[in-house]
């Protein structure tokens, strides 16, 4: 193995990897910085191969995606938490294949780069919108990120189970949001993560560790499977339109079953992949977004040109921006890069494993060995991005004015295991953000700016900050 920090027994570098400072890669950066590009790390008494380079990352991951496309996490986590090896963030094989390339079409279908997700999310930026109108006539401090969440948290929920949370549904989304916000929080800490990665722990032990994630896991798959029950009630199988992705996996389901196959779709991989869907969705997105205002307000200087670029474009018709209008906004579309790649959202990638024995630089490893191929240390390389810690969209800009494409910007990674929702949280992020600045301009609140650290575990956050609102209908008064 390639060489590294020396482990200690039991934890093995877990401590170092919980106690770097933020932004969540610094332990990354020295280790790579003492051992070189490839090192090994240790989760427990289970070794790492960690790539930070880009150059050899596109070597591996991409040009031999299929040999780094198994993920390493155990098999006793699976069974506690998922019932057996199920979803589709958390498995590999034949299994993982199907319902990946099932889910990618559901998007297609239901969507994502077409019209009716375009009118779903323009749904709550519309809301938004009017929310937002509300607060700024009553000019008090305002906590953006709780309305940001019922967004995001909608469109996740209009895709798999085609409703919003309105009014009349709110109560239910703070408690999903709870619920999935304390499982990232608890599988994040390194008692979480051992039991997350760890072979062979037995189960009884794994339950103990993770105790804390008891009460989420049986409160969300009891909401899943309360959605899925009513889809089951509901559906007719004579017809063949699907309103969202639940109809369209009982439909498949069913079809199968009518082949006697009950075992590729069934009800346990349902609940599974909505799982995924939920939580690798929602936090991940409403964090971004979170970041980009909290930058625009730590920059008003680059605010500023957001607005100027989006009233040059609209003339004196506001109007909602669609998606049509994204390509004509390269400084927003930059400073959005710039967003992602310095918010950084997964400090830690998730761990791949070998699908067969490979010999990488001069190392033969082993069919079976976890690799992490580490996005955030990328996107941070001075060598690519001079200065990596200063926010700076204009990295992302070209001499013609025009954005460049800088393809060692991954925050939705790459290879066989890339981002599937990629393309809806880009949707969602130029809907949602680009029509917020397009009506208001945001403000620190009486107490300050808001705070720039993040707080991290699996997923980098946004530590909760008050800003001000004020409305752009009469954009000479902003200026
Ligand atoms: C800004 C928002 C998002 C970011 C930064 C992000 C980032 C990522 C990253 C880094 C991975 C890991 C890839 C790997 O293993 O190498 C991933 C996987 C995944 N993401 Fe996202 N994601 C976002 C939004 C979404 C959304 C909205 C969805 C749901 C539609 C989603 C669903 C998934 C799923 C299901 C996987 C697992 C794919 C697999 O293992 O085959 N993500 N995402």
């Amino acid at each position: 193995l390639p060489p590294g920090p020396t482990p200690i027994p039991v934890f093995g570098n877990l401590f170092q990897l919980s106690g770097s400072e933020a932004p969540g890669i610094s332990i990354f950066q020295k280790w790579k910085d003492q051992y070189g590009p490839i090192f090994t790390f240790y989760m427990g008494p289970v070794p790492f191969v960690v790539l930070t380079d880009y150059q050899d990352i596109k070597e591996t991951i991409i040009k031999d995606g299929e040999t780094y496309a198994d993920k390493y996490l155990s098999p006793e986590f699976n069974l506690y938490f998922r019932g057996g090896e199920y979803g589709i963030m958390d498995i590999s094989g034949d299994r993982w294949r199907e319902h990946r390339k099932f889910a990618v079409l559901q998007l297609r279908e239901l969507g994502v780069g077409k019209s009716q997700m375009e009118s779903k999310i323009l749904e709550e930026a519309e809301e938004l919108v009017k929310k937002l109108k509300t607060c700024e006539i009553l000019q008090e401090d305002f906590v953006l990120q709780t309305d940001l969440d019922v967004a995001v948290g909608s469109v996740i929920n209009q895709f798999l189970f085609g409703y919003r949370f309105d009014e009349s549904k709110m109560h239910e989304f703070v408690k999903i949001k709870t619920l999935v916000n304390n499982f990232m929080e608890e599988v994040g800490k390194p008692l979480g993560v051992l039991a997350f990665t760890c072979h062979g722990i037995p189960p009884f032990i794994v339950k103990q560790m993770v105790s804390g994630i008891e009460e989420q896991k049986r409160e969300l798959f009891g909401f899943l499977r309360a959605q899925i029950q009513d889809a089951k009630l509901r559906i007719n199988y004579e017809e063949e339109h699907n309103d969202d992705f639940v109809e369209a996996y009982l439909r498949k389901k069913y079809q199968r079953e009518q082949n006697n196959d009950f075992e590729s779709y069934c009800d346990s991989q349902l609940e599974n992949v909505c799982f995924d869907i939920w939580a690798a969705g929602f936090d991940t997105l409403t964090n971004t977004i979170g970041f980009l205002f909290a930058y625009a307000i730590n920059y008003p200087e680059m605010q500023k040109i957001i607005h100027q670029e989006i009233d040059e474009y609209l003339g004196h018709h506001r109007r909602l921006l669609i998606m049509s209008d994204k390509n004509s906004l390269v400084y927003f579309n930059a400073f959005a890069n710039e967003t992602q790649r310095l918010a950084n959202i997964l400090p830690m990638n998730l761990p791949h494993a070998l699908t067969r024995d490979v010999e990488l630089k001069g190392y033969y490893l082993k069919k079976g060995t976890g690799v992490i191929h580490q996005i955030a240390n990328v996107m941070t390389d001075e060598t690519i991005f001079p200065n990596p810690y200063r926010f700076d969209p204009t990295r992302f800009i070209d001499e013609n004015g025009k954005l460049r494409k800088v393809e060692e910007l991954c925050p939705f990674s790459m290879g066989k295991r890339q981002c599937l929702g990629e393309g809806l949280a880009r949707m969602e992020i130029f809907l949602l953000a680009a029509n917020l600045f397009n009506y208001f301009e945001f403000l620190p609140a009486s107490d300050g700016l808001p705070s720039l650290f993040k707080d991290f575990s699996l997923v980098s956050h946004v530590i909760p900050f008050k800003c001000r609102i004020r409305s752009r209908d009469h954009p000479e008064e902003s200026k």
